[in-house]
């Protein structure tokens, strides 16, 4: 039998084993394909970016690796990008920083970015029907230093504010253009190396801060703020910590980024979904992979992938969270890294949209635990694979490891030239 009609076959098995227990599949896989993912474009290029000011590095941050093959410039990063398209089902975002700009090889200060250094990004996502999504950049800066936002020196901040509402006056524009609100992130690396005895006032600057840059309102854009237990080098204080922009997001109505690696190891992301919905409008998340720490490892369908993706489908917030990616490996194939994250965040959710819910919350209201521990567990061996390899063929995708034959042509034909 050929692959295709062994596909379709084991979908049409699959379907009637999940009627069986009250799901109906062909739902699933229409809720799937409207799931928007919001791809990262710092994994194709190592998060170095287009500035023409001599990237410092730095900035709690670091990709580590030399995998042969990164994009060099814009025009690498958009066929990289549209390969990835190739191999992924279903209509994607497209997540950019402000250092990716098209600057036309000028120097041009973050103090000074416009609406206009993206005007290709918009014309080319366009064509490619790909939302976009922005991101404020303070590392890797002969400013950055340890504090940016937080910094008591007025000059510095005073810098990095004007960066800031650049960069939500940009997410606007592209908002704007896409008829889609661009959703702006905005992560800063501001901490200390070792004991700090000012940890009121850093954050009392951040907060002063944040009111200039958010004192403009917009209709087209959205913003989002992102918390980090520790960056390198910035290991025994963060001033925008999880309780700090939670607090600030729920007071003044801001969405909260949710990164997986930022987070106690043994601490739950999925857990937080809930909370978070109850007091802040809507979630930004950046799917991450944190080994030991937050490594920023390729995305993988685990437990910790999987129960994110089931809270936010039990919570009924499709359309209240946005998935973004974050993760960057500098020591394999790009290009597969993200075929890899993209379809493994895709395969969680379609994990959390295909549980029996009705018949596991009728359990639980019956105060039946047994039984509902009983069907989780027997979940988990349904054939939810079958609906996947469904979905790829559906999508006009490869099914199953056939990408990774794509890939190493990719590799062969453009990426090994580099
Ligand atoms: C490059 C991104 O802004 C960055 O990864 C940020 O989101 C982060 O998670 C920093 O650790
Ligand atoms: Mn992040």
């Amino acid at each position: 039998m050929k692959k295709n009609e062994l596909v379709q076959k084991s979908y049409e098995i699959a379907k009637e084993r999940y009627a069986a227990i009250g799901v109906d599949v062909d739902a699933t896989l229409e809720k799937l394909q409207k799931i928007q993912i919001s791809i990262h474009c710092w994994q194709a290029d190592d998060v170095t970016g287009f500035e023409n000011l001599g990237n410092l590095g730095g900035g709690g941050i670091q990709a580590t690796g030399n995998y042969p093959g990164k994009a060099r410039n814009i025009d690498e990063l958009r066929a990289d990008i549209e390969k990835v398209q190739t191999l992924v089902g279903g209509k994607h975002r497209l997540n950019l920083h402000e250092i990716y700009g098209d600057f036309g090889g000028k120097v041009v200060d973050r103090d000074e970015v416009e609406p206009s250094h993206f005007t290709s990004w918009m014309q080319w996502a366009k064509e490619k029907d790909l939302k976009l999504d922005f991101n404020s950049t303070s590392f890797g800066h002969p400013k950055s230093g340890d504090l940016t936002l937080a910094n008591p020196d007025k000059s510095i901040r005073d810098f990095w504010i004007e960066h800031t509402k650049r960069c939500r006056a940009i997410s606007e524009e592209m908002g704007k253009f896409q008829n889609d609100p661009c959703i702006m992130n905005i992560w800063v690396h501001d901490g200390s190396k070792d004991i700090t005895v000012n940890r009121y006032l850093y954050r009392s600057l951040l907060e002063n801060s944040l009111d200039q840059i958010f004192a403009k309102e917009y209709k087209n854009m959205k913003d989002c703020i992102e918390s980090k237990l520790f960056g390198i080098a910035l290991e025994s204080y963060t001033v925008g910590s999880h309780d700090f922009y939670l607090g600030y997001g729920a007071k003044k109505q801001k969405m909260v980024t949710l990164d997986m690696g930022h987070f106690h190891l043994t601490e739950s992301v999925a857990d937080k979904i809930s909370s978070l919905l109850i007091f802040t409008p809507e979630i930004m998340l950046h799917v991450s992979r944190a080994v030991r720490w937050d490594s920023d490892h390729v995305v993988l369908l685990n437990d910790e992938t999987i129960d994110l993706a089931k809270e936010i489908v039990r919570a009924d917030a499709l359309d209240k969270v946005h998935i973004g990616l974050d993760f960057f490996d500098a020591s394999i194939n790009r290009i597969g890294a993200y075929a890899i994250g993209i379809r493994s965040t895709q395969k969680a959710f379609l994990q959390g949209l295909l549980e029996p819910i009705a018949k596991l919350r009728e359990y639980e209201a019956n105060g039946q635990y047994f039984e509902r521990l009983a069907l989780l567990e027997e979940a988990k061996g349904l054939p939810w694979n079958a609906v996947w390899d469904y979905f790829c063929l559906k999508n006009n995708i490869a099914v199953g490891e056939d990408y990774i034959g794509e890939i190493q042509q990719y590799e062969k034909d453009v990426t090994s030239k580099r």
